[in-house]
């Protein structure tokens, strides 16, 4: 199963055909049909991800179902077995040259030096940056250390930070420069709650600077908090993507109903073969197979007293489910238990 919501960008729809030649300005980054196999393991297949200009991408999915692979793959880092991929209109790898030096990157295991100081290593990398010359190099390594939160600890080894510093100089070194994109896998992994609002701050920040993001993260409420867009993968393969409100809104229409008597109301419902169920928030009524009317009807009917009747958004834990709901319990259970 494959659904595209909405019209990312310009309107490129999954599997729609590019125009001959045409370098799209509407989608920072784009594959087509991607796949990558370590031998039998199939770790992507045939994705067609659509990152739209300016957007915040929430690339969401359990364990293991192809989200670093296909990050590793957008960035030049890994070949893919087949398939395109553009980053910010070039062909990658090959275009890797022109397009890395806008985008900043956070993936797993950056290869920092352990017995460099934070500062140090970030000197380092940021000599490296085409967009900085000499002398604004020690000032975009302090910038970048402030906006991460590691300016006390700068001075100390790479190797006695926790994992929450080692994230945030990660971070660092993907805002070391102005940048276009910016791509960031598990950002928020090892982070405290307070590193984690920090995260949402700089994507908020970027966003409202029109910097593209893509971010990757298996935390529901992370992506829902900070995402413009959606893409979920499952099992190597994007089973939905496109704007976040859109893709809220298309799970099956509920109503949550307030009632002093919700079993009562329940159990009228169940009468006319209506599904219902008790939540926290009310009864939360199915209106797949029926009508608003019909419940108000039946409840009415039933001497049900109704307070007040709501149209429920499909909470994205629930649409993970229904499209993740193949995968094993360990990885789903991993999916949406760190919700703050
Ligand atoms: N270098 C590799 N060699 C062999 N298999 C790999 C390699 N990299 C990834 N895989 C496999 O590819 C699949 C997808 O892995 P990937 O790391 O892309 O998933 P993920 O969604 O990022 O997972 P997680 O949320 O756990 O980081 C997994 O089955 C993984 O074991």
């Amino acid at each position: 199963m494959s659904t595209t919501f909405g019209t990312p960008g310009a309107g490129v729809l999954q599997g729609e055909a590019p125009a001959p030649g045409a370098a799209s300005t509407a989608l920072a980054a784009r594959t087509r049909g991607l796949r990558k196999t370590y031998g039998e393991t199939v770790a992507v297949d045939n994705v067609d991800l659509d990152v739209p200009t300016g957007a915040v991408l929430g690339m969401l999915g359990p364990n293991g179902s192809g989200k670093t692979t296909t990050i590793r793959m957008l960035l030049g880092l890994v070949r893919a077995t087949e398939g395109e991929v553009q980053l910010l209109g070039h062909s990658m790898p090959e275009g890797a040259g022109k397009a890395l030096p806008e985008v900043g990157a956070l993936v797993e295991g950056p290869g920092f030096h352990p017995f460099l100081s934070g500062r140090e290593n970030l000197l380092r990398l940021a000599a490296a940056e085409p967009g900085l010359s000499g002398p604004q190099i020690a000032g975009a390594v302090g910038d970048a250390l402030d906006r991460v939160g590691l300016t006390g600890a700068a001075h100390r080894r790479y190797r006695g930070y926790s994992l929450g510093m080692k994230q945030r100089l990660g971070l660092a070194g993907a805002l070391l420069a102005p940048r276009r994109m910016v791509v960031l896998d598990e950002p928020t992994n090892g982070l405290d709650p307070a590193g984690t609002r920090e995260v949402r701050r700089i994507i908020a920040e970027l966003h409202a600077a029109g910097v593209t993001v893509l971010v990757s993260s298996h935390l529901l409420a992370e992506v829902e908090a900070t995402c413009t867009h959606v893409a979920v993968l499952n099992a190597g393969s994007v089973v939905a993507q496109g704007e976040l409100s859109e893709l809220l809104e298309s799970g099956s229409p509920s109503l949550v109903v307030s009632t002093p008597d919700g079993q009562d109301a329940v159990n009228a419902l169940r009468e006319k073969r209506i599904p219902s169920r008790l939540t926290p928030a009310g009864v939360r009524v199915d209106l797949s197979a029926t009508t608003a009317p019909e419940v108000f009807a039946a409840l009415v009917h039933a001497g049900v007293p109704v307070y007040e009747a709501n149209r429920a958004r499909t909470g994205l834990e629930d649409l993970f489910a229904r499209l993740t709901q193949n995968e094993s319990a360990d990885a789903s259970g991993d999916i949406g238990e760190e919700r703050s």
